[in-house]
């Protein structure tokens, strides 16, 4: 689908599930009802409320929530005037159990995560998801470590088991410009009119607003972002700056741009521990190609064994860890313990 300036881009917010990394799981259902309330009146019209690894990932390897998820999804819907909620869910951390649980809560968007070789492993989940009414999206997690053309292939796998709209997710910001653009346009032309194709961006290298705007350049019609960039890593890519980039450059977002500047300062920032930051370990993650919700895991272990984070985090990318495998940050730290004592 060429891209037409009419087009009306659907935005995501991620704040409140891609933040919950950031916030280490401790967000309250304080907080998710003045989060929803701000976006929702500034004209978000989706936004997704979860633990940052989706349901079931409360657990001792990704961090354990403060409030149950579907304590927070039954708050966002509650609180929701216009905007849609949505939820995240990984196969193999979730059970189809936890999707009726959300479904029952009011949630409208059931969004399936895996790595970007393996969808085979979401169709039961996009059945099910299907058949209680909810709308789908696919998730093509690391998205820079497949080629265009392979990457399509997987989206094809989504888009036949029921999946409406196929997102590129760069979890590690490591997509540059037409590393984007070729990626999507790549999905758009396997699925046509089969299926939607969405762009999920991370700021490690800077780019998550160029990025989306040549991802919707390419064809994508539903973009990813997090306001205040409360995500992962550096962050996702900023709703405030995507609305107004966009904004300046005729396409339609929905979103009232100086509503969503105040709620992004007066309301999200609050929320967050501190600010998500391009600093020395978002950027290393970004230019290492590592997946962005390793950040806190890997400055524990650096903090634990006194070692570099940044090694740990090269390491991490020349390994190809993908999520799951946070413990071998562990590893990865103790070996760097071992051979600095050494001394070799
Ligand atoms: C579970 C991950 O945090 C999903 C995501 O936002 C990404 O891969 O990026
Ligand atoms: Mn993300």
């Amino acid at each position: 689908m060429p891209y037409s300036p009419d087009l009306d881009i659907r935005v995501t917010d991620s704040s409140l599930r891609d933040g919950s990394h950031a916030k280490q799981h401790q967000f309250t259902v304080d907080h998710v009802t003045s989060v929803v309330a701000a976006l929702d009146d500034a004209g978000v019209p989706v936004i997704e409320v979860t633990h940052g690894d989706g349901l079931g990932g409360s657990s001792f390897n990704y961090g354990f929530s403060h409030t149950p998820e579907q304590e927070l999804i039954k708050a966002a819907v509650k609180t929701a005037r216009r905007a849609k909620i949505a939820f995240l869910m990984l196969p193999g951390l979730g059970l189809q159990d936890d999707i009726r649980e959300a479904a029952g809560n009011g949630a409208a968007i059931c969004r399936i995560a895996t790595h970007c070789t393996e969808a085979d492993i979401s169709v039961q989940h996009f059945g099910l998801a299907r058949e209680l009414g909810l709308e789908t999206v696919g998730f093509l997690m690391m998205s820079h470590s497949s080629p265009p053309e392979a990457l399509a292939r997987q989206a094809r796998i989504m888009a036949d088991a029921g999946c409406q709209c196929v997102y590129v997710v760069d979890s590690a910001g490591a997509l540059v410009m037409e590393q984007t653009s070729d990626r999507i346009a790549a999905l758009v032309a396997e699925l046509g009119t089969d299926a939607q194709v969405g762009f999920h961006g991370h700021e490690n290298l800077g780019l998550g607003v160029a990025n989306s705007i040549l991802a919707v350049r390419a064809g994508a019609t539903q973009i990813d972002g997090s306001t205040r960039r409360f995500g992962a890593g550096a962050g996702n890519t900023p709703v405030e700056g995507f609305a107004a980039v966009a904004e300046k450059l005729g396409i339609r977002t929905g979103i009232d741009v100086l509503k969503i500047i105040d709620a992004a300062e007066d309301v999200v920032r609050p929320v967050m521990d501190g600010e998500c930051l391009l600093d020395r370990l978002s950027l290393t993650m970004g230019y290492a190609g590592v997946y962005s919700s390793f950040l806190k895991h890997a400055a524990r272990q650096a903090a634990t064994y006194q070692v570099s984070g940044a090694e740990i985090l090269m390491e991490a990318g020349r390994r190809k860890l993908v999520g799951g495998q946070e413990d071998q940050l562990i590893e990865i730290a103790v070996a760097l313990a071992a051979k600095n004592s050494s001394g070799k």
